[in-house]
């Protein structure tokens, strides 16, 4: 497949950018988009359209299409699975520039619970099914080789492009490679992981060896406008006050990406803090500062960042 952009908006100072056009990433994508203020309109679901806003052009591709245009440098960024890369063969042609926190899930070998089947080596040698046939057959490989499965003794593994927790239980397989976020597919269809192949989430991607170096000035501001979108989500802002005594137990407990900002109060005593604090760690941080002596303890959420 070849990309045909059309002039009045592929012009050579245009910043190609692929998205997701559909399934798991494409919502949250979406968001990330606007948090970073690149604004489009799609008309008519048109898989090409330009950002309002900058010299961007988004190109709507399956994911899975994603990590060869960014190799080939035929689109400057893109947006998709880590795992995705790794199926595509692209981990040494593509650049992973930033996680994006969101399309997080695990490859996992999956049997069926009544299959008696508990570890890898059991399953070596019968029958796999999956759709991320290259790293499955890398996995079972190495595998195979340690177990000395040559010729047809190796590990069958099949490929089928959906729907791959029904393979057991139609007897296609013996076991499965999928991928797994809740759990709630793989128990619904009676399996049960017994080896995790690799874990992913969305990463943004360039070419190793990017085709339009004067792009740069535009690449280096999306990432940095979606890295402050990201760690919008990640960090809260922690306000409080401490005696000066308890200032450096205080700033132990709260260090800062940097360093926390420490202003003076009317009170020569009592110094105000304010820190950036990783959201999920944020009650235990709260907790720690009260019992060493803070006061009016605030954790205010961020629209936004530069980091
Ligand atoms: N359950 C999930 N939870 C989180 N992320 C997921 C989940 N399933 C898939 N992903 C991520 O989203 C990527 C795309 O998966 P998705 O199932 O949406 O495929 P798709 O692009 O819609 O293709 P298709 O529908 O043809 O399978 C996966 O490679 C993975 O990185
Ligand atoms: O652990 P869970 O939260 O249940 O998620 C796992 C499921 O999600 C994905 O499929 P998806 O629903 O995207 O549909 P697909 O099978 O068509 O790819 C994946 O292939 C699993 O089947």
């Amino acid at each position: 497949m070849t990309l045909s952009i059309p002039p009045a908006i592929g012009e050579p100072h245009r910043l190609l950018f692929a998205i997701p056009k559909k399934g798991r990433l494409y919502e949250k994508t979406m968001e990330l988009l606007a948090g970073a203020d690149i604004q489009f309109r799609r008309s008519n679901r048109l898989d090409i359209c330009s950002a309002t806003n900058h010299p961007i052009t988004l190109v709507f591709l399956p994911a899975s299409d994603i990590p060869s245009f960014v190799a080939k440098g035929d689109v400057d960024l893109g947006i998709t699975g880590h795992d995705v890369i790794l199926e595509a063969g692209m981990t040494d042609l593509v650049d992973e520039v930033l996680q994006l926190g969101f399309g997080k899930c695990a490859l996992q070998v999956q049997v069926p619970e009544a299959s008696g089947i508990k570890t890898v080596d059991q399953l070596a040698g019968k029958r796999v099914v999956t759709s991320f046939e290259v790293v499955a057959a890398k996995y079972f490989d190495e595998l195979d080789a340690k177990l000395g499965f040559v010729g047809d003794n190796k590990t069958k593994i099949q490929y089928i492009g959906g729907s791959v927790e029904a393979a057991c239980a139609l007897g296609l397989a013996d076991g499965i490679v999928d991928l797994v976020e809740s759990g709630e597919t793989m128990r619904a269809a009676g399996l049960h992981a017994i080896d995790t192949v690799l874990n992913t989430e969305a990463v943004l991607i360039k070419s190793a060896k990017p085709k339009h170096e004067h792009l740069k000035p535009i690449i280096d501001l999306v990432t940095r406008r979606i890295a402050g979108v990201i760690a919008s989500k990640k960090y809260v802002l922690c306000e409080y006050n401490i005696p000066r005594a308890a200032l450096s137990n205080a700033t132990a407990i709260t260090p800062g990406r940097r360093a926390p900002t420490i202003s003076p109060l009317e009170d020569p005593e009592w110094v105000a803090v304010s820190s950036m604090v990783e959201r999920k760690r944020v009650a235990g941080v709260m907790d720690q500062l009260v019992d060493i002596g803070a006061e009016d303890v605030l954790v205010v959420s961020l629209d936004n960042c530069r980091v």
